[in-house]
This record gives structure tokens, sequence and C-alpha cells, in this order.
């Protein structure tokens, strides 16, 4: 079983990531792992404070010369604004004087309607949304990416799974397309301003974003993981939570601001009859049994049919949005704009990078519990003698 836990706040010294449970062997760096944080802060339409985040990744536990050990991975994931913040954001208690005057410090007490602070300061006692947004901001995913770096890493080490994900819509503005980038497209992908596959879609959303950051509005929209090459048999039907499209629906839908998940078509399956709505089956002797389209997304029954794994997730649009919403305010229970400073149009294209790390931590797992293993080699060897020994193939 592969565990994975993070802490930290958005405006505090650190985040902390651990992913327990993962074999010996698994070749990974500081430097790769800066890399994967450095791609998500990619994306047209995030806010200022992306340009100077710089996401200072430290290895804290779990890996020897590049390589795993078998034991629990541990990674920091450095603030840079934190000197900012050391007062306001402090463990300890601070003098009353030193934060008086402290822009900063002023309470937070006009909810953002779509945002984490009202629910969170009713559910907590809070009269301040500072202690609710700080955990609920997505600041939080860097440190799911370090670990689903990892993740990635062990998939494509001991299983050669590709994980690729691009946006198919922001804001109403949509990929025109159906062709799927293949395996190996993720740097094509990465250097799209929308991270968008198709250079038709990515121009249309580029102009969209312009316009909501002229608006004073901000924009949600669509993004696809596929893997490649999982074998068939991850995940079972056998009770609901081994089901594979459940547990990735349920890592997905936990990444902030995400409101819906698909499996393959998805909902546009329950608009078909079902004789154009499944997968048919063909057998070859070069590919052996193979379904002859993917409307399914690579999971029947709950576990991969060993076609290409197809999941896309919806995220509402930013809720601080510049032309503030409507709101009250605590203290007084009066009409109030909701607060805003400074916030991103547009997230999506970095939401795609935070689901390539859900789904890799997800495979993983599966992976795991099929294959076991306490190295990569042990279970590259489990999955080739699994592959071997499959009746039907
Ligand atoms: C990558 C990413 C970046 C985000 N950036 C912002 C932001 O700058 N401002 C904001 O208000 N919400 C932002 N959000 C969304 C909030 O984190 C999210 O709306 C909030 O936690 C409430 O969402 P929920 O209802 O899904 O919990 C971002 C989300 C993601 C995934
Ligand atoms: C810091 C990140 O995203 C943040 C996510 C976020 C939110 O409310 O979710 C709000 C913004 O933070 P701030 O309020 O400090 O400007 C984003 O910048 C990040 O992704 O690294």
């Amino acid at each position: 079983m592969l565990r994975w836990l993070t802490a930290g706040e958005s405006h505090g010294p650190e985040l902390v990531a651990i992913l327990e449970g993962l074999p010996a062997g698994v070749e990974v760096t500081t430097a790769a792992i800066g890399e994967a944080l450095r791609r998500r802060r990619l994306g047209y339409g995030r806010g200022a404070r992306m340009k100077f985040e710089e996401d200072q990744v430290t290895i804290a536990g779990g890996l020897r010369h590049g390589r795993t050990m078998g034991s629990p991975v541990a990674v920091r994931v450095g603030n840079t604004e934190w000197p900012k913040w050391e007062k306001v954001m402090s463990a300890d208690p601070v003098d009353p004087g030193e934060l008086e005057g402290l822009a900063r410090n002023a309470p937070r007490s006009r909810p953002r309607p779509g945002h984490a602070d009202l629910a969170g300061m009713q559910k907590y006692g809070f009269d301040d949304a500072r202690n609710v947004l700080d955990r609920a901001s997505a600041r939080e995913t860097a440190a799911r990416v370090a670990l689903g770096e990892v993740a990635r890493r062990f998939l494509k080490q001991a299983l050669g799974v590709d994980i690729v994900s691009h946006v198919t819509e922001i804001g109403g503005a949509r990929t025109p397309s159906e062709t799927l980038p293949g395996p190996h497209e993720l740097a094509r992908i990465d250097a799209d301003p929308v991270r968008c596959a198709d250079p038709g879609g990515s121009a249309a959303m580029v102009e969209v974003i312009d316009k909501a950051h002229k608006d004073g509005d901000t924009l949600g929209g669509v993004v696809e993981v596929l893997a490649y090459g999982l074998p068939p048999g991850l995940g079972s039907y056998t009770h609901w939570d081994r089901r594979l499209d459940s547990r990735l629906a349920g890592a997905l839908m936990g990444i902030q601001a995400i409101k819906g998940v698909a499996v393959g078509d998805g909902f546009e399956t329950a608009r078909r009859p079902g004789s154009r709505a499944h997968d048919e089956i063909e057998y070859s002797a070069e590919d052996g049994v193979r379904r002859i389209t993917n409307r399914a997304g690579g999971v029947e029954g709950g576990m991969t049919n060993g076609e290409i794994l197809r999941v896309s997730a919806a995220m509402k649009p930013i809720s601080t949005v510049p032309r503030a919403l409507a709101t009250i305010d605590v203290k007084t229970g009066e009409a109030a704009k909701a607060h805003h400073e400074r916030s991103d149009v547009c997230a999506v294209p970095a939401a795609g990078v935070v689901a390539e790390a859900m789904v890799a931590l997800v495979l993983a797992d599966a992976a795991l519990e099929k294959f076991g293993g306490d190295s990569v080699e042990e279970v590259a060897r489990n999955l080739s003698g699994y592959l071997s020994s499959m009746v039907i193939k």
C-alpha cells in the first residue's frame, strides 16, 4: 500500500510531503522534482506570485545517491515568500506590538464566494479567514506534484508507463480536434501557453483568458490525463474501494477547485445508446486482444483493460474574482465586497500538471497492489511473470 500526506500553509515557511510504501531503486533527484514543480507553474493566466515563487526543494529522507531506499520519501518545498509572512504566519506566539499595523495580518472578514473561507470559518470557529485560506490554497498542490514525480518515475521504470496531460477546454473555448497527444508529447504541450495539445484550441483559449483578465473576471476549464502502457488488471471489480475509477475520481476531485471527473467519454457515454457507447473487442495475431474504440477510457469493471487510460477533470473558475463578488463582513453581518488582492485569472494548465501527479500516485498504488515487490526490479519481474502467464492476451 502506498500512502501520501502533505502539510504546510500557503504563506508558511514550507510545504512538507511524505510518500510511504514505495520500493527501493526508483531513480529520482532533487533536480527532477524541481523540474516537475517548474511545470506546475506553467500556464497563461496565472497571477503575480507564480513569477517570483521559486519552490525550493529539499529531499529530507528516503533517497541515497539518486535512488529510493524503500524508506519513506520526504520532501520539503520552501515558500520563497516566507520572509514577508514570518510574523503573520509564525507558529509561535508573536508580541501583539510586532503585528500592529501589518496590513497582511488584518483579519480576513469578507469571505470569498466559492473559496473555503466562510464554511471553514463556521466549521472551525475562526473569525479570520486567513486560518482557512492558507491551507485551502492550491499552493499545497506543489507538495503533491513533488510526490507525484516520484510515483511517475516508479511507473516509468518498473512498468514503462508514460503519463501525459493536456488542457481540452478553458472558459468554453475547446480543443477542436479529437486526436489524443501521444506518450512523448509532454514537452510540446508544456511549450504551449495554455498546455493545449492543439494549436487551434490554444489560440482561442488565450483569447478568452485575455478577455476575462480585461473584464476583471476568472475562468475554469477541463484537463485530460492519459496514461500509456498500463497492463490490464490494475484495480478490481470486487469491492467499491478497489475500483480504479473510484480511486482516480476521488484523487482528482481532491484537487482544489475540481468539480467534475469523467472516465473516458464520461457524461457523453450516458447520452449514447449501448450500441455506440461501448468498445467492441477484436483479436489479431500481432496485437492480441484489443478494443476497436476507447470510449471507456481504459477502465472496465473498475480495472484497467490494457487500453490508454483517459480521465478528465473539470475546474471551476478561480474564486478570487477581481471584480469582487457580493458577500458579508462577518464582523458586522453587513453586505460587503469579497476580499481581493492578487490572484490567478485561470489556473487550468497548472491543474493539469497536478492531475498528472494524482493519477501517478493512484496508479503507483494500484501497480504495487497487483505486482508488489520491494525493489523496482522485483516489481518489473512480477509484471513480466504476470504478462507472460496471462491466458487471454
Ligand atoms: C493550480 C491552482 C491554482 C489556484 N489558484 C487560485 C488563486 O489564485 N486564487 C483563488 O482564489 N483560487 C485559486 N485556486 C482555487 C482554490 O484553491 C479553490 O477554489 C478553493 O480551494 C475552493 O475550492 P473547492 O471548493 O474545490 O475547495 C487554485 C486552484 C488550483 C488547482
Ligand atoms: C501559491 C500558489 O497558488 C496560489 C493558490 C491560491 C488559492 O487560493 O488556491 C491563491 C494564490 O495565492 P496568493 O493568495 O498568495 O496569491 C495562488 O498564487 C501556487 O500554486 O503555488
